[in-house]
């Protein structure tokens, strides 16, 4: 509509709903009128309803000194008065509802919300903002953009324009937000600013797209943690779990297991990964029980670790040993958070379950003898029951998050309660073998890098007889060399291991 540069100086919005005939009446809606220093020939020529822009422009800066002349003279209680009146006139004219959202609550605990715009604009103001801001926190794997203080950008949903705005602004006396004891602080927030007819589409659906944006570019762009109940002081702490970073390098295409197996396992995974309306349809709480068992060796809490890095969820190493009773077992699954996997290692040590429920849970006679006498030390032990560990698992509060997993892991999977194992709680039994010959050519392909070799046939006839567990296997492939000698010395070398080893199949 209009041309030539603009100025830095003086860049005026006007919205009308008409303009003049001559200036291209099709265009009857917001538009942006950029005014030249230089006072150029078409602004001097240009009409708005008849009016010169000049004589427009001159007016309204008469209107703007009159205004500030009368301010200094108006009592405070006229001056507020009328700057309501005019924000009432503007609304009418232009009617439009703003919403903002606070860094912090009321109460002075951060504003989710906030977070979630922050994450959610961040993606759109790389795009579009002319002034960004960079942070990196320590729990983000990158840097993180924001809008900065004052620049605003638009989004569209539906075909409807928001206009988003940041801001921030320092309180000195310290209020809002309980915990900041009259300290001045930054107050920062966002506004969004949307016509008023939109107002029950931005409210309900825009706000709530906003919020699983912004989550899911959190969860994304986080460190990974894994969590342990022991207490430890080097960690850092979140509710009743501390943490540390999870870095973990296994994948389960290293994983050295029969491929058929490992396929069904990465089926599994993924049908649950996608299944969150399927579990809603048939009205079961949105997790899955993995039981792990198999020798020592044979890679259970690599397979954890793997599974973990495939879904890109947290670990909660529950060490159910040092839990009190049931009622902190519950605590401690409260605490934990969606889209994790809790993990109980060597189940079958943790608590005596090898009774029948009704006899650990009631105890016989002369059980409830034994407790009489109980020293100090008993005092301390764990009393988790098996009935605690079975609501842990399926009870009514395992329901409250979803996107769970549980795994458990034994060398003795013959020693548990039936019931702790059984299809529903434990929805998928794993055996972690010995190493058969299709999990060594894995192992062989990540440790040495071959496909085949003369040896590989000896070692066949080896693995049929002989029950060997993958960690042995895999130390004896340690470390990676590339000559041809290298490869030889290690496969000689774990022939002779699996030679000497006296555990027939
Ligand atoms: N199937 C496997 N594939 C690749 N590496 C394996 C496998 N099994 C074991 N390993 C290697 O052996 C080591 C020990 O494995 P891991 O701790 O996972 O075994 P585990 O079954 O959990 O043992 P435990 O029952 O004693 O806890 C790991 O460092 C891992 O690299």
């Amino acid at each position: 509509m209009l041309s030539g540069r603009p100025t830095n100086s003086l860049c005026l919005l006007l919205e009308w709903s008409t303009i003049h005939r001559d200036y291209k009446a099709e265009s009857k809606r917001c538009f942006i009128l950029y005014l030249f220093n230089n006072n150029k020939t078409f602004v001097k020529t240009m009409k708005i309803l008849g009016i010169p822009v000049t004589e427009l422009v001159s007016g309204l800066g008469g209107i703007l000194f009159l205004w500030s002349a009368i301010n200094q003279f108006l009592p405070k209680k006229f001056q507020y008065l009328f700057q309501k009146w005019c924000t009432h006139l503007v609304c009418f004219i232009f009617p439009r509802i703003y919403i903002t959202f606070n860094e912090y609550c009321e109460d002075g605990r951060s504003n989710e919300a906030y977070s979630c715009i922050k994450n959610y604009l961040g993606t759109k103001s790389v795009k579009k903002a002319e002034y960004l801001k960079a942070e990196k926190s320590r729990n983000s794997k990158s840097l993180e953009f924001t809008l900065d203080e004052g620049d605003e950008v638009v989004d569209e949903f539906r075909d409807v324009k928001i206009t988003w705005v940041a801001y921030q602004e320092t309180i000195k006396d310290g209020g809002g937000g309980g915990s900041r004891n009259g300290r001045p602080f930054e107050k920062r927030y966002f506004i969004l600013k949307v016509h008023s007819r939109y107002r029950d589409l931005v409210m309900e659906d825009y706000m709530n797209f906003v919020m699983k944006e912004g989550n899911a570019i959190e969860f994304k762009n986080r460190k990974r943690r894994l969590y342990t109940n022991n207490k430890d002081d080097d960690f850092f702490w979140k509710g009743r779990w501390s943490y540390i970073n999870f870095q973990h390098p296994a994948t389960l295409d290293s994983l050295g297991m029969d491929p058929e197996k490992k396929e069904k396992i990465l089926d599994d995974l993924d049908s649950f990964k996608n299944g969150k309306d399927y579990y809603k349809k048939i009205g079961k709480a949105w997790k899955r029980g993995y039981l792990l068992y198999g020798p020592p060796g044979s890679g259970k809490s690599t397979m954890i670790a793997a599974m973990a890095n495939y879904l890109d969820y947290d670990i909660y190493d529950l060490e159910v040993t040092t839990v009190k009773e049931n009622a902190e077992l519950k605590q401690l699954l409260i605490d934990t958070s969606n889209k994790s996997i809790i993990v109980i290692e060597d189940i079958d040590c943790s608590l005596n379950l090898t009774g029948s429920r009704k006899k650990n849970e009631k105890g016989s006679e002369e059980e409830k003898r034994k407790q009489s006498d109980e020293t100090e030390d008993d005092k301390n032990k764990s009393k988790v029951t098996l009935s605690g560990l079975l609501n842990f698992i399926d009870g009514i509060w395992s329901a409250c998050g979803e996107e769970r997993v549980i795994v458990f892991t034994t060398n003795h999977v013959e020693k548990l309660d039936p019931a702790l194992i059984r299809r529903g709680r434990m929805d998928m039994h794993i055996e972690m073998s010995y190493c058969k010959f299709e999990a060594f050519k894995i192992l062989a392909k990540n440790y040495l890098g071959i496909d085949e070799h003369p040896l590989f046939a000896e070692i066949r006839e080896l693995l049929e007889e002989k029950n060997v567990c993958p960690c042995d296997v895999a130390e004896n492939l340690m470390p990676r060399g590339k000559s041809e000698d290298h490869v030889k010395k290690c496969l000689v070398r774990l022939i002779e291991a699996i030679k000497a080893t006296d555990c027939w199949i």
